[in-house]
């Protein structure tokens, strides 16, 4: 590995953490994504390195724990700045993860305060006063209400932050981000003088990312959506190669999957993907999963395995989401359960010679990937907004190709659109 990279990540879950690294090749940077701690250092030349865990809602201890070895990791390896990358929507639980993971790293660097920063203007997720918006509806009244694993039923930062960590939370307002990133700064300052811990920032633009950028790239750990997370490293690779500015900058071009036949993985239970899902169901070939899961995992993997080995043409979706248009919505099964089924899934259809994955859902694209055995992403071209394609190698040594979507990313075409970009 060489000397230095400008920015080290933590992703609390594999979408957020290929949607980080989309978003900084998309300005033109390099970067390194590994799909879990890696066991040793791995020679990289990259500006910043992403390392993925699949924290966001296993037991806060294990959490920490897998965090902080991310931590250690990346700082061995030569990274100047720390990042904590959740979800724009906050995704966490009245005891975690957020804040028991940014407290212990706050620790871990000897830093009195950080920011929390999950304003993501491109997808609607905006940040006012202290009041986490999803396309202008607050938090709690969006569809994050009634998400499976991680139900948002409060909207203002500081009281979610409050819940699930030691010590105070204070507000950077949306006047003070407006009049640029020294006055960002000198509020900052303020709030950490007067004992606030965590620092929410206001913003409602990328402008405004922009000028949090600049106010928090020599902070030693922030914490965020992907938005502020790109607008640091702008501002770190900016100083450091002026005058060559980072839009000026060429990812490396990656290469695709081996020759093989593809399936859609709709494991998600957000809205958006219920949307894509019905859509896609008009025109692909499709398996409903849960349903299946009725008669237990072992059996719904085989009839699953059974179906799409019997089906003679492409596009084939196997969907598990809710409200998707099918009955299955109404049956009540285990999430961990429907999890490892799409791994196991994943894992006969791998060794069938499917080189290609287009998987939606974090905590689905965290099972699947783990059982395809895929160690390193190579991050190619976005098929839509904080969704881009990515390339790895299994044990065997071969080649797939992923499209991992966050629950509420994407059009009403995402499936369609996510197999043309990795057919
Ligand atoms: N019909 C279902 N009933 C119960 N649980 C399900 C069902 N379908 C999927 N699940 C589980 O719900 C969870 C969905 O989480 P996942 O992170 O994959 O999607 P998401 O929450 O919609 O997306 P994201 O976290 O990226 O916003 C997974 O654990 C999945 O196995
Ligand atoms: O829906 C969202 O905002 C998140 O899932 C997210 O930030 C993905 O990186």
């Amino acid at each position: 590995m060489r000397a230095t990279h400008a920015l080290g990540c933590i992703a609390d879950d594999l979408t957020g953490s290929v949607d980080l690294a989309g978003r900084l090749v998309r300005d033109g940077a390099t970067v390194a994504l590994h799909v879990g701690v890696p066991d040793r250092s791995t020679a990289t030349d990259a500006d910043a390195v992403v390392v993925a865990l699949k924290s966001r809602s296993i037991a806060p201890k294990e959490a920490i724990e897998q965090s902080l070895r991310a931590a250690r990791w990346l700082r061995a390896a030569g990274c100047e700045r720390l990042y904590l990358k959740y979800a724009a929507t906050f995704d966490s639980t009245a005891r975690g993860n957020i804040g028991p993971v940014a407290d212990a790293l706050m620790r871990e660097l000897g830093v009195a305060y950080t920011v929390l920063a999950p304003s993501l203007p491109e997808h609607g997720r905006t940040v006012v006063h202290g009041t986490l918006f999803v396309h202008g509806v607050p938090l709690a009244e969006s569809a994050m209400r009634n998400h499976p694993i991680n139900p948002m039923r409060e909207s203002d930062l500081r009281t979610l932050i409050g819940r699930q960590s030691r010590g105070r939370a204070a507000v950077v307002p949306i006047d003070t981000v407006h009049e640029g990133p020294d006055a960002v700064q000198r509020e900052l300052e303020v709030s950490a003088a007067s004992g606030a811990t965590y620092v929410v920032l206001d913003a409602v633009s990328d402008d405004d990312l922009a000028v949090l950028g600049q106010a928090c790239a020599p902070l030693p750990l922030s914490t965020g959506a992907s938005a502020l997370a790109a607008e640091i490293l702008r501002q770190l690779l900016a100083v450091r190669d002026n005058p060559e500015a980072p839009d000026s900058r060429r990812a490396p071009a990656v290469e695709c999957a081996d020759p093989g036949r593809a399936v859609a993985l709709a494991g998600s239970c957000s809205a958006a993907t219920a949307a894509q899902v019905a859509v896609f169901r008009q025109s692909a070939r499709s398996f409903p999963l849960a349903l299946a899961m009725k008669a237990g995992r072992p059996a719904a993997v085989a009839e699953a395995l059974a179906w799409v080995r019997s089906q003679p043409a492409e596009p084939l979706l196997v969907y598990s989401t809710p409200q998707a248009g099918g009955e299955h919505s109404t049956v009540n099964v285990d999430s961990a359960e429907v999890e490892a089924a799409f791994g196991e899934l994943a894992a006969a259809l791998l060794h069938d010679g499917f080189s290609r994955f287009v998987v939606a859902g974090g905590e689905t694209s965290g099972a699947v990937v783990q059982a395809l055995g895929t160690r390193a992403l190579d991050i190619g071209a976005e098929v839509q907004p904080g969704v881009p394609a990515a390339f790895g190698l299994t044990p065997t040594g071969r080649r797939v190709g992923v499209v991992l979507k966050s629950g509420n990313f994407g059009y009403e075409n995402f499936f369609a659109a996510a197999l043309e970009e990795i057919s």
